[in-house]
Parts: C-alpha cells; structure tokens; sequence
C-alpha cells in the first residue's frame, strides 16, 4: 500500500519571516492524518525557521529544493546533505526541471546527488519529465526512460526503497496548463514497469510515483483518481495555505480519511 503523498515546492519565494507565518497558518488548516503524507519545500534560508516553528513530531515533514553531492568543502554556495538533515529535513527534491534547464544539471551529476542522499538518509523526490518538443515528436516514453536510467545507474533496491518519482511534464510547469491524466497516467505506468524491468515488482510496487505541473485544488480529485497516481508535486498552488491546505483535504477525502 502506498500512502498518497502531496509535497508543496516553494521553488524561490518567501523569506524566513514569511514562511514562518505561513507554516502557523497550515498547520492550524490542514488537519493532520496518517492516510496522506504532507511535505513542504521551503527555500534553504528558511528551513530552520519552518523546522522551528512546525516543531518536533509535525505532521508537516520537510524537503530541501537540492543538494551538493558532497558532504562539506570548497564548494561556493553549496548546501550538503547533512546540513539539511540537520535543519530537520527528512526530504530532497532533486532533478527539477528547472535544476535542469536553468543550471544545467544533468543525469550524471542528478545520480551524484541521489547517492548523497541515500548515503544520509535523505528521502529524494527524483523529478523527471519531457519538454513539449519532445511530446509532440512521440518521445516521451524515450525521454522519461533516459533520466531514470540515468540517475539512478549504480543504486540497488535497498537504495530505492525510499525513493519517490514525480512525473513533471516541463510544459505543464507554472503555466496553468496540466496534463489531463489520461497523459500522465501512461507515463506513470511506464516509470512503474521500468523500476519493474531494472529493479523489482516490490520496489515497482512500493514506490510512490507523484504528477507535478499546474495542480490545483479543482484539478487534484482527478489526477488522484487513478490508483497509478500516489500524490501530487504543487507548484504555485502551495504558496496559499487556502489552496494547498485545500489540496490536502481533497486527498485525505480520496483515500476516506
Ligand atoms: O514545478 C512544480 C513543482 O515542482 C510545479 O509547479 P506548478 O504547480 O506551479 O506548475
């Protein structure tokens, strides 16, 4: 049984200060239940106050947006994986489409960063996904295929078994346009049959593979609808307690709790 997992991506927005009234706010919102798992991904800066404020033992776990693939060093700007377990992340969200084509990470360097950590205890949410160029010439399936097997060359099932996938089409990124589910759900079945083919039935059935792009509150009901579909990646719509708490309730009412 995968328990549904809704995860708010802050990308750049909102200062320490900011998230901490935020975080006040969705925790007296969103009521808690062990049926939906909820994640936010606050920017670095204000990790330690969001960790501060939710306080030990919240219902509300928390990501860091990236990592450096190494633990401390000469690496200008960096921030490691064990600097985010020690600001009380249980989460990292690596591969963004944007991590991608803004600074330019690739595949190798996205497995660098995964084998940081699975090294640390660190859960990642790998984001993969295709570019309207790459749909609209029948690649997809080629595409998604290729930064799986990328990122996760070397990693054995014991690596995976904390591993979570969301299905980003870049085209459905910030631009209000989502894919209906009927295109994600065959692009979720194909991430699932692959984790099947390289890995395991149990690491295919265990992992928990979530769709991303434009997800909002009148949306989310039918995107998680689908039993291939185990939670939602959101965007803008998590930068409202409104919308996001919404979000969450619509999930808790999909699996009855
Ligand atoms: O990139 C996303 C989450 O990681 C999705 O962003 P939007 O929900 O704003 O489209």
């Amino acid at each position: 049984m995968r328990i549904p997992l809704i995860a708010g991506n802050w990308k750049m927005n909102k200062t320490a200060s900011e998230a901490a009234t935020f975080v006040r706010e969705l925790a007296q919102k969103a009521i808690p239940s062990p049926a939906v798992e909820t994640v936010i991904a606050p920017p670095f800066t204000a990790l330690d106050s969001v960790h501060r404020t939710l306080g030990l033992g919240s219902s509300i776990g928390l990501a860091g947006q990236n990592l450096h693939w190494e633990d401390h060093g000469a690496y200008t700007g960096e921030i490691s994986a064990p600097m985010l377990k020690d600001l009380g992340c249980q989460y990292v969200i690596l591969g963004h489409s944007e991590r991608r084509a803004i600074f330019g990470e690739r595949d190798a360097v996205i497995q660098k960063k995964l084998a940081a950590a699975f090294r640390h205890g660190l859960k990642p949410i790998l984001c993969v996904g295709e570019s309207l160029g790459e749909r609209e010439a029948g690649r997809t399936a080629e595409i998604i295929t290729g930064q799986l097997k990328g990122s996760l060359a070397g990693f054995t099932a014991t690596h995976l078994a904390t591993l979570t996938v969301a299905y980003e089409p870049v085209w459905a990124i910030g631009t209000g346009k989502a894919a209906s589910p009927e295109q994600a759900v065959p692009v979720h079945q194909t991430i699932r049959q692959l984790l099947q083919q390289e890995w395991s039935s149990t690491i295919a059935q265990g992992t928990r593979i979530l769709y991303g792009g434009s997800v909002t509150p009148q949306n989310v009901a039918s995107f998680l609808a689908s039993d291939e579909i185990d939670g939602a990646l959101v965007g803008g719509a998590c930068l409202q307690v409104e919308s996001f708490a919404s979000i969450i309730a619509l999930a808790q009412k999909r699996t009855g709790h």
